[in-house]
């Protein structure tokens, strides 16, 4: 994966939620941490074009975020901060297929890595269950295997064990573990960072630390001191 800032910042009317930036991210797994409020949902919301730079440019292995959006967008999975907001359709099983339906892809090829989905995430038993019933461990994986399902290259989780209890927490920790694909995670909840290969701290709108997650840990600790 290659994703690259160049003089990239966005605005809303006159708050400057990310100022201008330049910076290249190969690393399989990275961290974004920071105060709230600090533009870490903004930064990865342009990294799928979510949020258009209102400067410069953002590319994701060379295609444009808004020349190439529905391309980068195919390539950029995004798992927002609540996951109930992102299951569609009321059964799992339904909602999982449909990212690959509007594919329009033969539904045998459908039912098929929906299944598998299903499988490496150990969710078979929630198929048929109703999206608005599950506890939001459940969900969390639900809204991981609806994205992944489509086989993006890289995903985002904003916050994704944010209200989780131990042992849900645990699950979603040991499924991020396991991921082939790249990722990219903003969290507050640093003990789940720890390992990754590269962190980035966010602090009124800039790039204010870049290193190690135990480097930037410490930065970040720094800034939130009463
Ligand atoms: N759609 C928007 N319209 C106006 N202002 C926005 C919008 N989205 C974000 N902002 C502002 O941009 C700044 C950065 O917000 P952002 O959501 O990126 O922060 P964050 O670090 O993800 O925060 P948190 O940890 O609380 O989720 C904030 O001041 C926020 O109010």
């Amino acid at each position: 994966m290659d994703i690259r800032f160049e003089q990239a910042g966005a605005t809303f009317g006159d708050r400057v939620a990310v100022e201008p930036l330049t910076l290249s991210l190969t690393e399989r797994r990275i961290a974004i941490i920071g105060l709230n409020g600090s533009g870490k949902t903004t930064f990865a919301r342009m990294i799928n074009g979510l949020v258009r730079p209102t400067t410069g440019h953002v590319t994701i292995n060379g295609l444009d975020t808004v020349g190439d959006g529905e391309d980068v967008r195919s390539q950029v999975g995004f798992i927002f901060q609540n996951p109930q907001n992102q299951i569609i359709l009321p059964i799992l099983r339904e909602d999982i297929a449909l990212g690959l339906k509007t594919r329009r892809l033969p539904v045998a090829v459908v039912d098929d890595a929906v299944e598998a989905i299903l499988a490496r995430f150990g969710i078979e038993h929630l198929a048929a269950r109703r999206a608005h019933e599950l506890s939001g461990g459940e969900l969390q994986l639900a809204a991981l295997a609806s994205v992944l399902v489509t086989e993006p290259e890289i995903v985002i989780l904003d916050e994704p064990t944010n209200q989780l209890d131990l042992r849900n927490r645990a699950q979603v920790e040991t499924t991020l573990r396991l991921l082939d694909e790249s990722v990219l995670v903003i969290s507050h909840d640093l003990a789940l960072i720890e390992d990754f290969d590269r962190a980035l701290m966010f602090h009124e709108g800039r790039l204010a630390a870049d290193g190690t997650p135990c480097e930037v840990i410490a930065e970040y600790r720094k800034i939130a001191a009463p």
